[in-house]
């Protein structure tokens, strides 16, 4: 009975000792967790925890609390984490708040504070223009370094421009004092070619070289593609010694007028568009043909373009040297076989809406050998580069393209006014591919979007009319940025500024972008084109040159279609781009935009816009009296005579009693 008893005992006590071992092991799995549990792990702890859930489960140990929340947790993983990670985060951010509340000398809002602390393996940050992207990867940054001890070195930082990973690099260095290196894509493209010893960079006008040598002396020698080449251009020649002769005449080609300058050019945007998505000739293929056209024009295309495309490598490749896109082509490739240049942890990259595929398969490959975390931060709504090989849908499509992600927002703008956003979502949201977001601001401006008309010959004074206003309204202290759609819009509106004999009222300095207006020179005004401006900011904007027309805003010059071969693919809304474009522009305001726009054909952007509520539009007086009263907005602007001094002021004197003082 005795020996019965001691090993039914034995039996108990050792049972014993599983269940409690199951137990604390699903206690330490129901505890708040010490770190974000990503989606790889939520599948590994499936894996560990599946025999404490049959054991649970076979013995119908349903009695505690703790075993019915780990068998509700084991039905679901997914959502079991995800409860788990909401009590991580709630502990984060409490534990961190003071670190929080002071980056670089700002307090984060609830939304940038929790883009920092969630840790997914692959995260989307959505943000909105001015919503404090640059301060969340800063805080990042700090975040990762200070409380979870990652070694600054394992961060990988990138964005696309010099411009913006200096803006990053001082942030983050020199204002928070972690010491990491940013990088632009091609700089950590050239680190690892350097690391494995590999050839320089070959000139940029290589390219050009070659594609012009290749339509001059290399393609005519061969009848059948030379005779390809002019059927892509519409030109086929009437017989054998017309053709001849044409192919004569190739060799001394010198000018533009030469009818293959054209297609060389083409094919120069074509290879580079070609290589910059880390493709060959061999990948595309061209749409099938016609009845009416038994050979596309692709099909031509495709046919003369691999030969170019080899001969361009041979010579990089006899030389020794690479070009641009290798660097991050080869990279990639040296990544995949060699291992990763450092052993990263994190990749940041900033500005993601502007990835292609070739900085994607880099980013892509160090994760494969690191297994590195990645944070991309971005907006949808501007992107503005596919024009330059960025690939949208690797945005839009984040999941797909990047394994099952958290998806984060930052939604607060510091910089817009409530009124000036709504104008801006609502247009361009009109465009029902961009993805929602609900943008809010604490500030609010009445009308803070302006549209000036002005008849033709009264640009300058629409440009001036405008400054006055915000002087009027602002001060001169204040910042102005002058945006354009292309580079010579402001010679349009100031063509009198390059002439250095007379007097001028504006002065252009090209190289550094700087507009000196002669009667407020302390006034700081910057010009630049809306591509160059993204990511900046400034008190008050001015768009030149809204018209309607080819080399207008929207520029309605479309793509040779032979491009959409290689480029992402077209959306399906009119004029996506260039909406984007307009976004970025009126969105660097801080306070005001004027938007200046021809009374004939005024661009389609702004009689949409003109629509919205909280829009004024005024018109320029014709004739002599140009400028319109900033105050009463109905009187203009004439000289008065005071006392021996004279002075600009409204006519509407005495009621309105608005005076320009020092301009005259
Ligand atoms: N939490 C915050 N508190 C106060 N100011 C902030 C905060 N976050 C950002 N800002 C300010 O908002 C402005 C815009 O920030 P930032 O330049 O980082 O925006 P962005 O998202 O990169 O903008 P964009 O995409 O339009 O270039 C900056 O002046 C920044 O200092």
């Amino acid at each position: 009975m005795f020996i019965v008893l001691a090993k039914f005992w034995q039996k108990y006590r050792r049972q014993r000792l599983v269940y409690q071992a199951h137990l604390r092991k699903i206690r330490r799995l129901l505890d708040v967790p010490s770190e974000y549990i990503t989606r790889p792990a939520t599948q590994k702890l499936a894996v560990e925890y599946a025999p404490s859930q049959k054991y649970f489960q076979r013995r119908r140990l349903i009695f505690r609390w703790s075993i019915r929340c780990f068998l509700r947790y084991m039905a679901d993983f997914d959502r079991g984490s995800a409860r788990l990670n909401q009590k991580f985060l709630r502990r984060e951010l409490k534990t961190h708040r003071k670190l929080f509340d002071n980056i670089a000398g700002k307090s984060l809002d609830s939304q940038q504070r929790r883009a920092i602390v969630t840790d997914e393996h692959s995260n989307l940050i959505l943000a909105g223009a001015g919503s404090g992207k640059t301060l969340t990867i800063a805080g990042k940054v700090q975040y990762l370094a200070r409380t979870k001890g990652i070694d600054p070195q394992k961060i990988l930082v990138l964005s696309f421009t010099r411009k913006a990973v200096q803006e990053l690099q001082e942030r983050i260095v020199n204002k928070l004092g972690v010491n990491i290196q940013v990088w632009t894509f091609h700089q950590l493209g050239l680190r690892i070619l350097r690391q494995h010893g590999r050839p320089s960079l070959a000139e940029e006008s290589l390219l050009s070289q070659i594609v012009r040598n290749y339509f001059a002396q290399v393609l005519p020698q061969n009848s059948a593609s030379f005779l390809n080449a002019l059927r892509l251009i519409g030109s086929t020649p009437r017989d054998t010694a017309e053709l001849t002769r044409l192919q004569k005449q190739a060799a001394d080609w010198q000018s533009a007028d030469w009818p293959l300058a054209k297609l060389a050019q083409l094919s120069c945007t074509f290879l580079n568009l070609l290589k910059s998505s880390g493709r060959t000739p061999a990948d595309l293929t061209a749409p099938p043909a016609s009845a009416d056209a038994p050979k596309s024009r692709a099909a031509l295309f495709l046919e003369i373009l691999p030969p170019l495309f080899e001969l361009y490598q041979a010579t990089l490749t006899a030389q020794n040297k690479i070009d641009f896109h290798d660097m991050i082509n080869l990279a990639a490739q040296l990544v995949r076989e060699r291992g990763s240049p450092a052993p990263y942890q994190y990749i940041i990259v900033d500005e993601y809406q502007d990835i292609s595929l070739s900085r994607f398969q880099l980013i892509k490959a160090i994760r494969e050998k690191t297994s590195a975390k990645l944070i991309c931060v971005g907006d949808d709504w501007q992107s503005i580069y596919r024009f330059a090989g960025s690939e949208i849908s690797l945005f839009t499509d984040f999941q797909r393209q990047a394994g099952q992600a958290a998806l984060l927002r930052i939604e607060r703008t510091y910089r817009n006014s409530q009124n000036l956003i709504n104008i801006a979502a609502r247009f361009i949201q009109a465009n029902p591919a961009q993805l929602k977001k609900k943008l809010y601001s604490r500030q609010r401006i009445r009308q803070p979007l302006r549209v000036i008309k002005y008849a033709k010959g009264q640009e300058r004074s629409a440009l001036e009319q405008a400054i006055l206003n915000i002087i009027e309204e602002y001060g001169e202290q204040k910042s102005l940025l002058i945006l354009g759609r292309h580079y010579r819009d402001i010679q349009e509106f100031l063509p009198d500024c390059r002439d250095k004999s007379r007097y001028q009222l504006f002065q252009f300095n090209a190289a550094s972008g700087e507009v000196i207006y002669a009667r407020r020179p302390k006034l700081k005004i910057n010009y630049l084109t809306a591509h160059k401006a993204k990511g900046l900011e400034a008190d008050n904007v001015i768009v030149l040159n809204l018209s309607e027309r080819a080399l207008g805003f929207p520029n309605q010059i479309t793509d040779d279609p032979l491009l959409s071969l290689v480029l992402a693919k077209a959306e399906g809304f009119p004029l996506a781009e260039e909406r984007r474009l307009f976004y970025v522009a009126i969105t660097r305001t801080r306070h005001t935009v004027y938007l200046l726009a021809p009374r004939q054909k005024p661009s389609c952007f702004v009689t949409e816009c003109a629509a919205y509520r909280d829009v004024r539009v005024s018109e320029l007086a014709r004739g002599d009296k140009p400028l319109i009263c900033p105050r009463c907005q109905t009187g203009h602007l004439t000289i008065f005579t005071r006392r021996g001094h004279q002075f600009w002021g409204c006519e509407n004197q005495p009621w309105c009693g608005y005076k320009l003082v020092n301009y005259l």
